[in-house]
């Protein structure tokens, strides 16, 4: 056991897919994985470990944001020794040639999060997804009919601002859009020698204000949760 992991040691596969919501967790757990258990109900964050294609691999919820992530992968690599963590999540969408519910493969992600700054005493570091999984998940996609693009993401510490102008100056940058995690996880598997990859689907524009459901965010976003399994 972890502080906040109720697993034993082995229960955990070597490959894990983080959505932040853990009933995504459950979801894919119920709907892709056979052989399935479920080895983590502490505070409702549930954790699964199963087959997909004779692989196995596991699926942790994360809960939303930077600490909460943090918290999750730290304990994940060090305390069950996982070697690749692949994000499934949503985002919001800040670039005009973004769309709901296309996907994003996120090659780097710039935030808002002062977590760096204070690790690296106020200078920037700029993390980044493991090219491995990043050329094999566009490559699945590519061979599988999957329209994916691949860029610079923004993660966020606040999920509401005052303001929508905040956006443009991203936007004008290249940022195609903004989620709450993807820093934190690129930044601690870098500090410990793992693999990580985010892949979201835009489940709103935060421009045009088109949106979807909870329902749809919790159940429907299969063609990114394919992708991610296939990496395992
Ligand atoms: O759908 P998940 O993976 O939770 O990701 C996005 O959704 C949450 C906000 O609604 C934040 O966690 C953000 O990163
Ligand atoms: O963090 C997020 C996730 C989805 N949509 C947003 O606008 N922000």
């Amino acid at each position: 056991m972890s502080v906040h992991i109720g697993a034993k040691e082995g229960q955990i596969a070597e490959t894990v897919l983080l959505p932040g919501d853990p009933l995504r967790a459950k979801f894919i757990a119920e709907n892709f994985l056979e052989n399935v258990e479920c080895y983590n109900e502490v505070r409702g964050m549930y954790g699964f470990t199963g087959y997909y294609k004779g692989k196995r691999v596991s699926v942790q919820g994360t809960g939303m944001g930077v600490p909460s992530i943090s918290i999750y992968v730290n304990e994940l690599i060090n305390s069950y020794g996982v070697k690749n963590l692949i994000r499934i999540g949503t985002c919001g969408a800040i670039n005009e040639n973004i769309k709901v519910r296309d996907i994003i493969l996120a090659m780097t992600s710039c935030t808002t999060s002062n977590i760096n700054r204070i690790n690296f005493n106020g200078l920037d570091y700029a993390p980044a997804a493991s090219f491995d999984l990043l050329y094999k998940a566009y490559e699945y996609s590519k061979n599988n009919g999957i329209d994916v693009k691949v860029g610079n993401i923004l993660t966020e510490d606040s999920f509401y601002h005052d303001d929508r102008e905040f956006y443009k100056i991203w936007a004008k940058y290249g940022v195609l859009a903004v989620e709450m995690e993807t820093t934190a996880l690129y930044t601690l598997a870098a500090k410990y020698g793992v693999n990580a990859l985010t892949i979201l689907t835009v489940s709103d524009h935060v421009i045009t204000g088109e949106e979807t459901t909870a329902q749809e965010r919790q159940t429907t976003f299969t063609k990114m949760m394919e992708i991610a399994l296939n990496l395992a």
